[in-house]
């Protein structure tokens, strides 16, 4: 059944320079590439595409560039490397197949590893229509003793397009499930706080949802940095529903299913915006909200 579910998340491909990054990302979101974020405050990813599945969605994101320091690079620059690898939900770690794995390589495979440990890997292998076939197997093979035997190795041609939906199959497979991040499939220009809302909708109906057919609308208040943090946003947001008995569900007992609402909720958004939020959520019942026009232009219906 978790297999059923509709997968979302960052992406993020790391690699020598040359590696075939760029195209590869290129190849998969065709011709979506170079939309630019609409938020450069908040957003510390920048978004190079979306690519859209019937089960998934995969936001690929460009990351601070890993360079081999030859002078002491400070904790600050590594805390900023971590944050961003730690954020996204999968490394795909690019290796073209006609170069020999060196120094450069397994040092960025290091980097990845002990500055997010946690974050799903995957190996890329690039470029193999640049090798025969017999070259192939031997790569692989030194791709998998340094990558390591769990994590998967997709060997492709971005020029070829050659495998490129096995490595969006194997990608997806390794995101978190949600639900996705640009619900219209590509990337909008709606504002954040529509986004917003429907992440909350979204936590807010799980489980739920049967019970609760409709019923449910959810309102952005206010956004708001938190003033002496740059880096937190403050975000209140209302859950209608139309009656008491609905807003006891949506609750919980002792307020519980609420904060699990809020939490799903907040992982989701902070991900969608890329900074940290503090999400105020409170229930309100607006009677029979659905057949009255008032309201509905309230909800903004
Ligand atoms: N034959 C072949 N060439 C490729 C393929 N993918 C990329 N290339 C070539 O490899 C070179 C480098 O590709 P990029 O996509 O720019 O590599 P990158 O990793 O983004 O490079 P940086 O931006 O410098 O980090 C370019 O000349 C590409 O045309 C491929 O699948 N097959």
């Amino acid at each position: 059944m978790a297999d059923e579910q509709f997968r979302s998340g960052l992406v993020c491909f790391v690699g020598r320079p040359n590696t075939g990054k760029s195209t590869l990302t290129n190849a998969l979101v065709g011709e979506k590439i170079a939309i630019t974020s609409s938020r450069p405050q908040t957003t510390r990813h920048t978004i190079r595409g979306v690519v859209n599945r019937p089960d998934a969605q995969l936001i690929l994101v460009d990351t601070p560039g890993l360079h081999r320091p030859r002078t002491l690079l400070g904790q600050r620059l590594n805390d900023l490397v971590r944050d961003t690898y730690s954020e996204v939900d999968v490394i795909a770690l690019c290796i073209p197949a006609d170069e020999k794995i060196g120094p450069g390589d397994r040092w960025i495979l290091q980097q990845v590893r002990q500055l997010a440990p946690e974050t799903k890997l995957v190996g890329v292998l690039t470029k193999i229509d640049k090798v025969r076939k017999q070259q192939l197997a031997p790569q692989l093979l030194a791709l998998s003793e340094q990558i390591g035997p769990d994590v998967e190795i997709v060997p492709v041609s971005a020029t070829d397009r050659d495998n490129l939906d096995t490595l969006v199959r194997v990608l997806a497979s390794l995101l978190p499930p949600g639900p996705a991040l640009y619900p219209d499939g590509e990337l909008t220009d709606e504002p954040d706080e529509k986004l917003m809302a429907e992440l909350i909708r979204e936590a807010a109906l799980e489980g739920v949802r049967d019970e609760l057919p409709h019923s449910l609308a959810v309102v952005i208040e206010e956004v708001r940095p938190r003033e002496d943090r740059t880096d937190l946003l403050d975000v209140h947001a209302l859950i209608y529903v139309e009656r008491s008995s609905q807003k006891a569900i949506v609750i919980g007992k002792g307020g519980a299913r609420l904060r699990e609402v809020g939490t799903t909720a907040r992982k989701q958004i902070e991900r969608l915006l890329g900074t940290k939020i503090y999400l105020d959520l409170h229930v309100k019942v607006a009677k029979d909200w659905q057949r009255d026009p008032k309201q509905l232009g309230k909800l903004g219906f």
